[in-house]
């Protein structure tokens, strides 16, 4: 019905919702925030991705956007909203795509955007991996470009290799750092893009390559 293409990161704040809204700009895909966070102090990721996409070229005849299924007040993972906001424990089981045959406006794609990285905890046993492994997910990572970026991506695609997650590549946001995107491809890590600081999606959207070359 839809198929998910879930973008972590290797932190928070790293541009994820940036970046997930310039994909949408360039592929045409709908878009799903499942779990957001943090709301007392933040419109949530889902109206700033609209946000973005009209102060571009407006949003994609094709791409459908989903509102999120579970929202909490404070800006912290999952797990510790619930807890301190006396929410029940998420059950991973029971997210739900929201898309049906009758509310997709034409893509077959779904960018799902995850809170935070990769292992950030969803209850007392689960993690951002095991929503990624329900939905039966590939992923995207967004790493910044600069400095650092070696560890924390090479330790987000190791935790996805140990969990047999589908990587389709890495997307630098930031200065372009032509080493880092070099040392990472040597080390068979997929650069997908380098996307410097934009102030509009429309000004990088040219940078992205065709949905079809990453999926292949
Ligand atoms: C507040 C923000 N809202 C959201 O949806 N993601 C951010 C929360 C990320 C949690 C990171 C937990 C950690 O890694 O320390």
């Amino acid at each position: 019905m839809t198929t998910p293409i879930f973008i972590t990161g290797t932190d928070t704040d790293i541009g994820k919702t940036f970046i997930s809204a310039l994909l949408i700009e360039a592929w045409g895909c709908n878009y799903w925030k499942p779990i957001q966070t943090g709301l007392d102090s933040d419109p949530g990721d889902t109206f700033t991705i609209k946000k973005l996409l009209e102060q571009s070229l407006g949003v994609p005849k094709t791409t459908t956007i989903f509102q999120p299924q579970l929202e909490y007040m404070k800006p912290l993972s999952p797990w510790r909203c619930t807890i301190l906001e006396n929410k029940p424990s998420i059950n991973i089981e029971e997210l739900k795509f929201p898309a049906t045959k009758d509310n997709l406006t034409g893509s077959k794609y779904t960018i799902v955007e995850g809170a935070g990285g990769i292992l950030v905890p969803i209850n007392k046993t689960s993690y951002t991996t095991d929503i990624i492994k329900h939905l039966d997910a590939s992923v995207i990572i967004v790493a910044r470009s600069e400095l650092g970026t070696l560890n924390h991506t090479l330790m987000t695609v190791e935790i996805l290799k140990q969990n047999k997650i589908p990587i389709l590549g890495v997307i630098l946001n930031g200065d372009i750092n032509n080493d880092n995107a070099l040392t990472l491809s040597e080390l068979n890590v997929k650069i997908i893009a380098q996307i410097p600081k934009a102030n509009s999606l429309k000004d990088v959207v040219d940078l992205v390559p065709a949905l079809e070359t990453i999926l292949s």
